[in-house]
């Protein structure tokens, strides 16, 4: 069972997701266990303080170190794997990727660091973390969100999570494509109809066309993506022709 602890000062801002969905349901099934851990109880202070004024002076507060190197050290040496992934949430880290939940996934044990204010003491990222991630380039108010994405991208590939037909392997990135387009029934709806052959039952057909129509909208809405896919010969000749087709 892979374990994630996370250390925020605002852990009530975690069981609506972490008690929600697919989130939930891989709770109950033992694949992940949660434990959202207030960082402020770990400050030696009277006062429970954890951040401070920075040093040469400038606006906003930092995050002190002895909060979170005590927290971490804590909640390493309650758990059983030793080798955690010790995850920074920062806009200056690297950019989540499906890649990204895909390894993380393969983990035992994940601890995510929420920061708040201006940010952390840089001692914190010189000493105690293994990967900084960011969700994105844009800066949030606080590292929460960024946790909750990154989770939800990791513990949906967890086995057994999305039940036997591990409907995320199609998913857009898994294949470094996006995802074919989906219909469900009426198969006409007010006079939109469904292409026929997804109705004609020619699963090796309806095949074909989902992967051309996942080629021909990873070329119309990320062709970056393309470079790095793996495409069979067949494949490069559907692309070549939807090319020529727009
Ligand atoms: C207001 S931000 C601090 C931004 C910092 N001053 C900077 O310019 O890099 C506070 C916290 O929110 C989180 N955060 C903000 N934007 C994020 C993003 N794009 N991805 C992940 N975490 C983010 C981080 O934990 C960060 O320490």
């Amino acid at each position: 069972m892979m374990k994630i602890d996370v250390l925020s000062i605002f852990p009530e801002m975690f069981p609506g997701v972490l008690g929600h969905s697919i989130l939930k349901k891989a709770a109950e099934k033992q694949a992940v266990s949660y434990n959202v851990v207030n960082f402020r109880d770990y400050a030696d202070n009277r006062h429970q303080t954890v951040d401070d004024y920075p040093y040469g002076g400038g606006a906003g507060m930092v995050l002190k170190p002895q909060p979170i190197f005590d927290a971490v050290t804590d909640l390493v040496d309650k758990a059983e794997s030793k080798k955690p992934r010790v995850i920074l949430m920062c806009p200056q880290g690297e950019s989540h990727t499906q890649k990204k939940a895909e390894e993380l996934a393969r983990e035992e044990h994940l601890i995510f660091i929420c920061g708040h204010y201006e940010g952390y003491d840089e001692r914190i990222r010189e000493h105690i973390i293994t990967d900084e991630i960011s969700i994105g380039d844009y800066v949030l108010t606080g590292g929460e969100l960024g946790a909750m994405v990154v989770i939800d991208s990791v513990v949906r590939l967890l086995p057994g999570v999305l039940g036997s037909e591990e409907s995320h392997i199609q998913d857009s990135f898994s294949t470094g494509l996006l995802e074919h387009p989906h219909y469900t029934r009426p198969a006409d709806f007010r006079g939109m109809k469904v292409p026929d052959i997804l109705l004609s039952g020619n699963h090796k057909l309806i095949d074909e066309w989902r992967t051309k129509e996942s080629l021909r909208r990873t070329y119309s809405r990320r062709p970056d993506l393309l470079d790095a896919a793996e495409l069979s010969p067949e494949q490069r000749k559907w692309l070549e022709d939807i090319k020529k087709q727009q």
